[in-house]
């Protein structure tokens, strides 16, 4: 029998498969078409998810497992912040370790176990970097830009102005109103430039930010490889950046940003050190179904077999979410 983890970091939903538990590890092409069929909010498991978070053994030196992102569609992404910090919360219970690297597609990257934002709600920090700006990079192409930070791109969307930074997944990034943020805009925007296009040809992350205060955000997402999502950790974090450098008077580096997104909210400690930008992510860990499966069963997709506990963590989320300021009355998923 396997063990698989239904979690989610503000309301981003993936399902954790450990394949080092596995006795024959699925290739890369078994990975994606189990993650097609276990996210499909119809026909996969608990209603589908965001994701699959595949835990490998470490491929660097010095970290203690190795994390790869696979979306919804299949694709993989290169880093994923929400699911980094469950898969944080998976090692750390597994190894008894608080404080430790875990292995992304371009880095390895720096994870810990933070205080608990209520009670039964762990919290872990997470370190989103590399960064980078230069079209390549994200990459972006046909806009007139080298960059894009705060300017106009009416290819893009007229009236708006869009920065973009790689963390390392690629992001889109807008400074909107309550009106543009709550519209159809980002959804024509994230669609259009998430097929065939000639600006983003990898696709793109967008995001809406609304500015609610000092250090204050709202944020929204339409995620590459899958659709609107209740919250996106790389996204609010690139934002963050994105915050600091566009608007440094009302938003600091090293002190904590309150991120609300449509399912939650996370803290972000934007950093500039040795000329590098990193960000640190802070927010919920939480599992909130054990999933116990035949191997082969889970390998052929067929989850009838599968049996299901569901944790308490759930209600406790809720609880915490209940507590939070309202802002925009947007949850895109169950
Ligand atoms: N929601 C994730 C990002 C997952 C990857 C993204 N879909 C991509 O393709 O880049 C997060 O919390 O960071």
């Amino acid at each position: 029998m396997v063990n698989l983890l239904k979690v989610h970091g503000s309301q981003n939903h993936f399902f954790i498969l450990d394949q080092t538990e596995l006795k024959q590890k699925l290739s890369d092409e078994e990975l994606k078409k189990l993650t097609i069929k276990l996210t499909d909010p119809k026909t996969g498991l608990l209603d589908g998810a965001d994701g699959v978070l595949v835990v490998n053994d470490p491929v660097r030196e010095n970290a203690l497992a190795q994390m790869r992102v696979i979306n919804a569609d299949g694709s993989e992404a290169s880093m994923c912040g929400n699911g980094l910090r469950t898969v944080a919360r998976y090692l750390s219970e597994k190894y008894q370790k608080t404080n430790f690297l875990v292995d992304t597609m371009n880095a390895s990257l720096r994870v810990r176990k933070d205080d608990d934002f209520a009670s039964n709600v762990p919290a872990f920090a997470v370190e989103i970097s590399p960064v980078h700006f230069n079209k390549e990079a994200l990459p972006f192409d046909n806009l007139g830009h080298d960059r894009l930070i705060d300017d106009f791109a009416p290819e893009l969307y007229q009236g708006l102005r869009f920065s973009s930074i790689a963390v390392p997944n690629p992001h889109l990034i807008s400074f909107v109103n309550q009106r543009q943020i709550t519209g159809p805009i980002l959804g024509i925007i994230g669609k259009r430039l998430n097929d065939k296009n000639p600006y983003f040809t990898d696709g793109v992350n967008v995001n809406f930010a609304q500015i609610l205060d000092k250090n204050r955000l709202f944020v929204r997402t339409y995620e590459r490889g899958v659709g609107f999502t209740n919250a996106c950790g790389t996204g609010m974090s690139a934002t963050s950046l994105a915050f600091c450098l566009t608007k440094p008077e009302i938003a600091e580096f090293d002190t904590p940003i309150n991120v609300y997104n449509p399912g939650g909210m996370v803290k972000t400690i934007v950093h500039y050190e040795n000329k590098n930008y990193w960000i640190e992510l802070i927010g919920n860990a939480t599992f909130t179904h054990q999933i116990s499966i035949d191997e082969e069963d889970l390998r052929n997709s067929n989850f009838a077999t599968a049996q299901i506990t569901e944790t308490t963590e759930q209600n406790a989320y809720e609880r915490f979410v209940d507590n939070l300021p309202k802002f925009n009355d947007i949850t895109t998923l169950a």
